[in-house]
């Protein structure tokens, strides 16, 4: 029995730190683990061009802790009416990809995308300067219940868009379900796709049976057991074209647990440690390392972290709430409960 794992230090390739006084949290719990992250511009108002991306990294970069080395990667959220000129200026600035809100679709997506056709000069730019599109892959449409929105958007808009920009690098970003793991599986190593922990390690009769836990709640939410089936098997089976992403969404526990409550689970607190319970549990762990730490940096072109993290076989209880700023509760997920694996420090 492995009770030790040393594996390349990991990089997030999708969170969310918000803002302000949440970032001394935010930037810290995501540092303790992970060398790198893709950081999810959903901010009010959106991170929408390389001046806006330029000023967030540096107050990201601020809170990181003394002694941690923790490299934000920027990302442009798309609007209707984000042009050519916008995405070469991020280029040069060093943002690496643009993400997709269709408007309305999630958390903070007001300003996104009305309409795709809207974007395509922006992402004809973007493939002509090697920049990733990153998409958070939902209809809106009312007539389409929840559970069918990110195979309805695969069949109505991802799959159109694949052979209108066939050389554009595009990342499905936290995905649910069994639809989108064959989706990713037919294209070409152009698309790749992120895969949260909690989708790893749950199903929607986690969220639902015995009373309703809002901890639970997420974007796109959570499916039945066969989809987490086979997020699981995609994770786990070696193919590089998926790779960690938690989406680590921090909201306060009063805004989740609430009569209209937010979409999203805090993870980066143990994001490692959950994504090792969940490969433990599917007798994987010698999958973990390229999951976490490999396939992301080779999808997105940049080097591998050379140093690496040590996790070992250590029960320990997880809190039942941090501070998200000071004063204002926030509950992790997986709150007062045991996790088998913690990271050494
Ligand atoms: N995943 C979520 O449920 N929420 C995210 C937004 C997102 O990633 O869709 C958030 O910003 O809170
Ligand atoms: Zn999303
Ligand atoms: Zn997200």
């Amino acid at each position: 029995m492995t009770d030790k794992l040393v594996i390349t230090r990991p990089d997030d390739w999708h969170i969310h730190l918000r803002d302000g006084q949440a970032l001394g949290r935010t930037v810290s719990d995501a540092a303790r683990q992970f060398g790198r992250a893709i950081i999810m511009p959903n901010l009010v108002p959106p991170v929408t061009n390389a001046s806006e991306a330029k000023a967030y990294h540096a107050r990201i970069s601020a809170e990181v802790p003394q002694g941690e080395s923790f490299e934000p990667l920027m990302v442009l959220y798309l609007t209707d009416k984000t042009s050519p000129e916008t995405i070469a200026e991020a280029k040069a600035a060093g943002v690496v990809a643009c993400k997709l809100y269709p408007a309305g679709a999630t958390t903070n997506s007001d300003s996104g995308v009305t309409d795709i056709n809207n974007i395509y000069p922006a992402l004809e730019a973007m493939q002509e300067h090697g920049m990733l599109f990153l998409v958070h892959g939902e209809v809106t449409d009312t007539a389409i219940d929840i559970f069918d929105r990110e195979k309805v958007f695969i069949d109505r808009t991802l799959t159109k868009l694949r052979s209108d920009l066939p050389e554009l690098k595009t990342v499905l970003e936290h995905i649910t379900t069994e639809d989108a793991v064959q989706f990713v599986q037919s294209q070409s190593s152009h698309v790749g796709a992120t895969i949260t922990a909690h989708h790893l390690l749950y199903n929607r009769n986690h969220m639902l049976v015995g009373g309703i836990k809002p901890h639970y709640y997420c974007l796109p939410i959570l499916k039945r057991s066969s989809h987490q089936q086979a997020l699981i098997s995609a994770a786990t089976s070696g193919d590089s074209r998926f790779f960690l992403g938690t989406d680590s969404a921090p909201h306060a526990t009063d805004k989740k647990e609430a009569s209209c409550g937010c979409a999203g689970c805090y993870t980066a607190y143990a994001a490692i440690e959950l994504y090792a319970t969940a490969f433990d549990e599917a007798s994987a762990l010698d999958k973990l390392e390229a999951f976490a730490g490999h396939f992301g940096p080779d999808f997105y072109g940049l080097a591998r972290n050379s140093d690496t993290i040590t996790l070992s076989k250590t029960p320990w209880q997880v809190p039942e709430q941090f501070d998200l700023t000071p004063g204002v509760g926030i509950t992790p997920l997986c709150a007062g409960q045991t996790l088998n694996w913690r990271l050494v420090r």
